[in-house]
């Protein structure tokens, strides 16, 4: 068996929204199909994959370098040792070689790229929902198709006030969210505190806020925020200041007892080492949001898995950043605490299945062969484009 082609288009997911540190007008995103030669229900099995929202689409350096090393390897060299599936393992090592360790940046969007794909054709081929296999190789074979997820918005934009503000929190609400997320650092801290307040009074017993800053503040900034937010009994603040500032990261907790959450921009399990050894965070409250989209793919991912083990961290403080069906699948498979989700942002490439409903704050998994984008209709239709 072997792969065939790698095919890779880049697709707008823009839209006229900022977070504290950029605006989204032009983001764009890589879509990717690994077509192999393996036959299911008289097709050959295609595996797809995409990066999340936040940086940019991979074609080149796919182009260049990546998708060529895996199609200039001989096959057998990326087959598992029975010969009778891919392995993730195999061809992460091929696309990571003759790259030097350390400044872990766009490459690791590129192969993160091709690894969902790569995982996405694994399980169609071995005819079995992604978050099964997980549980079958990683696990005690049982996954928790439950899985907590969370509703992510509260951007700026033009003409945003705060009606709009607490309609659209509502409506996550009234779609079976129990947790919203807001940004914050986009405004003054006055107008944040505001924006807070109007969100808290329409959220109930048992729903939550939290909010991110995404990188924005120097160390003061954060400082005084963390007092100001210690007011309030949030699901987190998330992301207070510059990914890789782990002694600013660390400082906070001498002025935020409450849960904090960072490391959507740690690219790979050197940088979450880093995170988890200098950082202070804490495994008892916060939360740990590695995207294995952004960073390397599900091969690093596992990795990173077994470093937070053994520093004493539970898996169960990981919900990943960036709404999309691959964390839903490891969260479910591997036991995860939850995962991201953009109710109405970044489509057709967030979300679920379309027969997924969200209840009480949760999802349940379909059964679905591979990451399951063949059950969101917006989605596979554009899938489709690619592989026609
Ligand atoms: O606004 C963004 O870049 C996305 C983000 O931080 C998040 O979803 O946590
Ligand atoms: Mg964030």
């Amino acid at each position: 068996m072997k792969i065939v082609e790698i095919r890779e288009k880049t697709f707008p997911i823009s839209s006229p929204i900022r977070n504290a540190y950029i605006d989204f007008s032009k983001m764009t995103l890589s879509l990717v199909a690994v077509i192999t030669d393996v036959i299911r229900d008289g097709k050959p099995v295609i595996g797809y994959g995409f990066n999340s929202n936040g940086r940019y689409g991979q074609g080149t350096l796919m182009r260049e370098r990546f998708i060529p090393r895996l199609l200039e390897a001989d096959p057998d060299t990326l087959n598992d040792d029975a010969g009778d599936n891919l392995d993730p393992h195999k061809i992460w090592s091929t696309l990571f070689s003759n790259e030097k360790p350390g400044g872990h940046g766009e490459r690791s969007v590129a192969i993160g790229t091709i690894d969902m794909a790569v995982w996405d054709a694994v399980a169609k081929i071995e005819g079995k929902p992604l978050f099964q296999l997980l549980a079958d190789r990683y696990g005690d074979g049982q996954p928790d198709r439950r899985v907590f997820v969370y509703a992510a918005g509260g951007y700026y934009y033009p003409g945003q006030d705060h009606t709009k503000l607490k309609d659209e929190m509502r409506s996550y609400i009234d779609r079976g969210y129990t947790v919203v997320k807001k940004k914050i650092g986009g405004a003054s801290l006055d107008e944040d505190l505001r924006r807070i307040d109007s969100i808290l009074s329409v959220l109930q017993d048992g729903q939550k806020l939290a909010v991110d800053a995404n990188g924005r503040f120097d160390r003061d900034t954060a400082i005084t925020y963390a007092k100001a937010l210690s007011n309030y009994d949030l699901f987190w603040y998330e992301e207070p200041g510059d990914p890789l500032d782990f002694e600013l990261q660390a400082a906070l907790r001498n002025y935020y007892p409450n849960p904090m959450a960072t490391g959507e921009d740690l690219f790979s399990m050197q940088d979450a080492r880093n995170l988890i050894r200098y950082a202070g965070m804490r495994a008892d409250r916060d939360w740990l949001q590695f995207d294995c989209a952004l960073s390397y793919g599900l091969v690093e991912y596992l990795r990173t898995l077994d470093m937070l083990h053994e520093h004493g961290w539970s898996r169960t403080r990981c919900i990943p950043h960036g709404g999309h069906q691959m964390s839903l699948n490891i969260a479910a498979g591997l036991g995860l605490g939850g995962n991201e989700s953009y109710p109405d942002l970044f489509q057709p490439f967030g979300g679920f299945p379309d027969s997924v409903q969200v209840e009480n704050g949760y999802i349940t998994m379909p059964d679905l062969p591979g990451i399951g984008f063949e059950g969101k209709a917006d989605l596979y239709k554009v899938m489709q484009q690619l592989s026609a």
